[in-house]
């Protein structure tokens, strides 16, 4: 932070032509919550809300130089990377991040965009495991990213712990596996695995006022078991966390792990410590779906202004 209390954050990854994931919603998250944004470009999308027909990395030379440039002069309080292609490129950020010492670390791992586009090679996986993974504080992948990273393949609850656990011995202090992609829901008592959310060591969360979230005539109880909950699962080393909320039923949930990332990385910035940040962070992606903005043709983005306006902020 600078004199002025001015939290500042840095983004290493793609440019989204379309402006709802990658470097674009990054610094528009960063700007919703008071934080001045920087960026390092990693590659160039063609993208829109159809997907993704172009990608054109850069060498890992001019990511290394962007962050050099911002770090030895503006100063970062927290660093959040997304899509980082290829392993030469993830070396390239990883010496940056040691020789800086940033600890405030949010990894993205980006792997796949919703519509089947390789963002990461797939051979470059073992050097995000081996070379990132180790100096973050918090790593967010979502499921299927979870899949790749642990090698366990994840239908329950149960499974998601079990790779959670796989991934935190690689590193990282926190663990967050995203839940957008389980349709079932997938809290603990969801009924999804089974799972009776008794299992002793699990310190099981309902966030905000989710029972507020719930409209009229539905029953929470049918909103359990019919999936209509998202549950984000955190692995701090030693316990569990289930931030659960309502799922909400749209198409436009492009840039939805990005948003996510960069408002967690936001919150670190300004000091937040990482389990208040992942819940407000939660907050602000919800908020982000749920008023949606309608736009293009296909997957559309969410709306980075929706938690300011909440807030009582213009707009
Ligand atoms: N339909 C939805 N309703 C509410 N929250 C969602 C929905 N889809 C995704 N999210 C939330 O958005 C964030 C990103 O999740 P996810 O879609 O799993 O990641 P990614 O965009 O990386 O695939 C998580 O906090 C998740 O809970
Ligand atoms: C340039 C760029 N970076 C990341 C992504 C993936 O974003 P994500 O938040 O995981 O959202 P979807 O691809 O699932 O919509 C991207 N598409 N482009």
């Amino acid at each position: 932070m600078n004199r002025h209390g001015l939290a500042k954050a840095l983004t290493v990854a793609g440019s989204d032509s379309g402006g709802g994931a990658g470097i674009q919603a990054d610094l528009k998250t960063f700007q919703e919550l008071n934080v001045y944004g920087m960026s390092a470009i990693t590659a160039v999308t063609v993208q829109n809300t159809l997907g993704v027909s172009g990608v054109y990395p850069l060498p890992a030379s001019a990511a290394a130089e962007q962050i050099r440039a911002v770090g030895s002069d503006l100063g970062v309080d927290a660093v959040k990377t997304g899509m980082l292609f290829n392993a030469d490129i993830i070396h390239a950020v990883a010496e940056e991040v040691r020789r800086f010492r940033w600890e405030r670390l949010v990894v993205d791992p980006v792997m796949i965009a919703k519509g089947g586009a390789e963002l990461l090679q797939q051979e470059a996986v073992h050097a995000l495991e081996k070379d990132l993974l180790p100096l973050a504080l918090a790593v967010t992948p979502n499921i299927p990213e979870a899949e790749a990273l642990s090698g366990v393949t994840i239908r329950t609850m149960q499974d998601r712990k079990k790779a959670a656990e796989i991934i935190s011995a690689m590193g990282p202090k926190l663990v967050v596996i995203k839940g957008g992609h389980d349709e079932a829901g997938g809290g603990s008592d969801s009924g999804a695995d089974g799972a009776d959310g008794a299992d002793g060591e699990t310190a099981e969360e309902t966030s905000g006022d989710y029972a507020g979230k719930i409209g009229p005539g539905e029953s929470p109880e049918v909103e359990r078991r019919g999936g209509g909950i998202v549950t984000d699962l955190l692995y701090d080393g030693k316990s569990f966390t289930e931030l659960t909320d309502k799922r909400i039923s749209t198409l436009h949930t492009h840039g939805t792990g990005c948003t996510f990332s960069a408002a967690l990385t936001a919150c670190l910035a300004k000091g937040m410590a990482p389990l208040e940040a992942v819940k407000l962070a939660r907050d602000f992606i919800q908020a982000a779906i749920e008023d949606s903005l309608e736009l293009g043709h296909g997957h559309g983005p969410t709306n980075h202004w929706a938690y300011r306006r909440r807030q009582g902020g213009a707009g």
